[in-house]
């Protein structure tokens, strides 16, 4: 383990100094897109601006045999698109493929003064994040970069899950974590076929009423994803880095991915993945908080003052603990305002009075 004072020392001469502090860039939605694909490539330059992240994919959903092109698509992408305040990522293909280091040694030096983040895959622990971490800092020395590219670890195994605190402390340039549910399922073992969602199986049931197990009985689906989500929240909090809901894969049923995305808000994610256009109006619209909910955090950080003491308002008590929370919101509220006029323009119509 690297001891404290050698933790933010750039790991290669002439690399950028790593960040002390990951921001706090609005990404709502992270939208993926196979950039070898021609028809989804044409779309990107008209997604600038319309989504907080476009990310070339370049790992499964490409085709063995379109790997190449894939990663020849993304640099002319990356070389020709201004993305504004969109940001630029990629997920590379995983450590133990032979395609990686192709990846990492044509993007950093050909466009890596464009990319935000990195995502890697199929994270097994420390270990993966340091090797991604050595080699970013020397491709970057190389191509003198001046800022730092920041990595994303997605969580798909179930080694994976077990490190995973160390794989948020493993670097500075750890930006987040998103969960990878159907490679995580496959390699639990786990019985479904999806690309995350729940499943009508997991469920509770209804204690019999007057003893008749024969007789009709409520089920509660359950979230599968429950535990895992919980447990991504606690280790990024505790590292000052982002948790993301990753895939879901039932493009169709839009009502389902809100409420699995809105779960994931809730628990404390920030963002989600989408995999087709009409994923990200659901995406902005569950990981902006709601005007009442806005408007709610104004009035209890107005009436607690210095945010101290317990008040009452609409007959529930707000603490100092309660305002920390109406804070959170808040602060989400201005940094998704300054980039969402529609949003902005929302929440500064907020009256505070009854
Ligand atoms: C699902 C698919 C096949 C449906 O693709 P389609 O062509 O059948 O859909 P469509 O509704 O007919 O498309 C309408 C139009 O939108 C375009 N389009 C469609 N999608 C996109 C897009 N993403 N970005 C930009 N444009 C897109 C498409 O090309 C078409 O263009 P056209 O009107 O000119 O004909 C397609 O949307 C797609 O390939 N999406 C990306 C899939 C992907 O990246 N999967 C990997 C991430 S999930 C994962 O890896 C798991 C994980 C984490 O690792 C783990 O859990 O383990
Ligand atoms: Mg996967």
């Amino acid at each position: 383990m690297r001891p404290a004072k050698d933790f933010f020392a750039p790991l290669a001469v002439g690399a950028p100094a790593p960040l002390r502090e990951i921001p706090a860039r609005p990404s709502r939605a992270i939208h993926f897109f196979d950039p070898g694909n021609p028809k989804m490539a044409a779309k990107v330059p008209d997604m600038v601006g319309t989504v907080d992240v476009l990310l070339g994919n370049l790992e499964d959903a490409v085709k063995a045999e379109n790997k190449e092109v894939s990663r020849e698509g993304l640099v002319k992408i990356g070389q020709d698109v201004d993305f504004g305040p969109t940001q630029f990522w990629t997920r590379i293909n995983s450590l133990d493929s032979p395609w990686v280091l192709d990846d990492l040694t044509t993007l950093v030096p050909a466009i890596g003064h464009k990319l935000d983040v990195i995502m890697v895959p199929k994270v097994q622990g420390a270990e993966d994040i340091h090797y991604v971490d050595r080699i970013l800092a020397q491709l970057e020395a190389k191509a003198g970069l001046d800022r730092p590219i920041l990595v994303h670890a997605i969580l798909e195994t179930a080694r994976g899950v077990a490190n995973i605190e160390e794989i948020c402390g493993a670097s500075p340039r750890m930006q987040g974590l998103s969960l990878g549910p159907a490679d995580l399922a496959a390699d639990r073992r786990m019985k479904t076929t999806r690309v995350g969602g729940g499943h009508p199986g997991y469920l509770v049931r209804q204690d019999p009423v007057d003893g008749d197990i024969e007789g009709p009985r409520t089920t509660y689906q359950q979230d599968l994803w429950h535990y895992t989500i919980a447990r991504m929240v606690d280790a990024c909090a505790m590292h000052g880095i982002y948790p993301y809901y990753g895939p879901f894969g039932d493009i169709a049923d839009v009502v389902a991915c809100e409420d699995q995305f809105r779960n994931a808000f809730l628990l404390g994610c920030v963002g989600a993945w989408s995999l087709h256009p009409k994923q990200i109006a659901i995406a902005n619209k569950v990981f902006s908080p709601s005007v009442e909910d806005v408007r709610h955090a104004r009035r209890v950080i107005a009436a607690m003052g210095d945010g101290t003491g317990a008040v009452m308002l609409d007959g529930k008590m707000e603490d100092d603990a309660s305002v920390k929370q109406c804070k959170v919101m808040v602060a989400l509220a201005e940094e998704l305002a300054a980039i969402d006029p529609e949003l902005k323009a929302q929440y500064d119509a907020i009256s505070l009075e009854d």
